[in-house]
């Protein structure tokens, strides 16, 4: 190592506001352009400002750095120029990797903090989280991240001391105290959880019963959800153009007809690579889309990536039970791809395959209504499963 002065200007090519550096790498065939773009907004969601972005394909992730030792000198070398002690990977590491790369990222220089994708997502409900439900699943979420952290952690330090065989010292000890208190903490949180579920139960069922038409609102994040359920119900529900705007659910009831009024819900937004732990804590705010006569799966047309972003929202649909729900696409924000005009898409059968919209015009939210008195009328038949 050089041990020449530090000079007192910002090096070539240096951003001297960087917060951190994203490292996003694809494996296989995919395109790891349009992935890098969503992962520096999600970075900068949290107020980071992403100094440079380190791309790169592999067949498989390594075992031990998951980007392999030519990658982690290239991330080492941007930390370092931008003088940034964060590394932000865009998928999920394992405890192990993120130990090897702290190590191997700050070695003779500054400690380096690494995040993986799930931590980063986290970080951003949390910051989002604003009613008692919404913050409760998300400290869960963390805890029961967390608590795989700690396992392996705890398996690593065992490790060390390997040969000394012996039971109990303080680091141990420490360990077992907050893995217990995390778990009593996790069974609280989930016992509250447990409690709003039984609430919206009870209001669900009572709307059941009154006959309405269940529609639950679901779609990739920023796809325009709470945007059209604004037009819709004529409601003020936050817009934002920002990732995870909305975390929890709200149900209005939406006039149809004379005699025809639907309960409709817009939730929480989806995103590729949802962490499970997050799925799993969010599965009472969820259970609205399971629990539905007709998902309403809201698209951003406009999106290079809509057929890739409409399978992922899929998989989580899978993922909490909704997967058999009937569901009609709506490719919304026609008004920003020329050539698109308002429309209802049928299948030969008159099924409804999906209808091109506007949320924010206002443009084709006429037919989204049609449709569902449509549905309303028949009880719910004419539609095509995700399935
Ligand atoms: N041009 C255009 N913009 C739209 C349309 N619908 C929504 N937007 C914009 O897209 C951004 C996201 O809209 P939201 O309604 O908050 O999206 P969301 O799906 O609820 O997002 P999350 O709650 O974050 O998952 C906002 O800036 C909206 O103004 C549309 O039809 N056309
Ligand atoms: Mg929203």
């Amino acid at each position: 190592m050089t041990t020449r002065k530090t000079p007192d200007r910002t090096p070539k090519g240096a951003d001297p506001r960087a917060t951190a550096v994203l490292v996003s790498l694809e494996f296989g065939k995919r395109d790891a352009t349009a992935r890098a773009e969503e992962a520096a907004r999600l970075v900068e969601t949290l107020g980071a400002r992403v100094g440079e972005v380190v791309t790169g394909k592999r067949d498989r992730p390594d075992p031990a750095t998951f980007a392999g030792s030519g990658k982690v000198d290239q991330i080492r070398d941007a930390l370092r120029l931008h003088n940034s002690q964060t590394a932000v990977f865009d998928q999920a590491l394992s405890a192990a990797q993120v130990r090897n790369l702290e190590r191997a990222l700050g070695e003779g220089w500054k400690p380096v903090r690494v995040y993986d994708r799930t931590e980063l997502i986290l970080e951003i409900f949390a910051s989002r989280a604003r009613s008692h439900e919404g913050k409760l699943q998300v400290e869960l979420a963390r805890l029961e991240h967390q608590s795989t952290r700690l396992i392996k952690g705890w398996s690593h330090l065992e490790r060390q001391r390997g040969g000394l065989g012996k039971t109990g010292g303080p680091g141990e000890k420490q360990l077992e105290l907050d893995r217990r208190l995390i778990g009593e903490r996790v069974k609280k949180l989930k016992e509250r959880i447990a409690k709003v579920v039984r609430t919206r139960e009870t209001q669900r069922s009572g709307r059941h019963r009154s006959g309405m038409l269940r529609v639950s609102i679901v779609g990739y994040t920023n796809a325009g959800k709470s945007t059209l359920f604004n037009r819709l119900t004529k409601g003020e529900t936050l817009v934002a153009d920002k990732l995870f705007a909305t975390l929890d659910t709200t149900t209005r009831r939406l006039w149809l007809a004379n005699d025809a009024t639907a309960a409709i819900s817009d939730t929480v937004g989806f995103i590729q690579d949802l962490p499970h732990s997050l799925v799993a804590a969010f599965r009472a705010t969820l259970e609205e889309a399971v629990q539905a006569d007709v998902l309403l799966h809201v698209v951003d047309a406009a999106d290079p990536l809509r057929d890739e972003r409409i399978s992922s929202v899929n998989e989580v649909l899978e993922e909490i039970g909704a997967g058999e729900v009937p569901q009609i696409l709506v490719y919304n924000q026609i008004d920003r791809v020329p050539g698109l005009e308002p429309e209802i898409v049928r299948d030969a059968h008159g099924k409804i395959l999906n209808i091109k919209a506007s949320a924010a015009t206002g443009q084709g939210v006429p037919l989204v209504r049609e449709a569902l008195l449509e549905l309303a009328a028949t009880g719910g038949s004419p539609l095509a499963s995700a399935a």
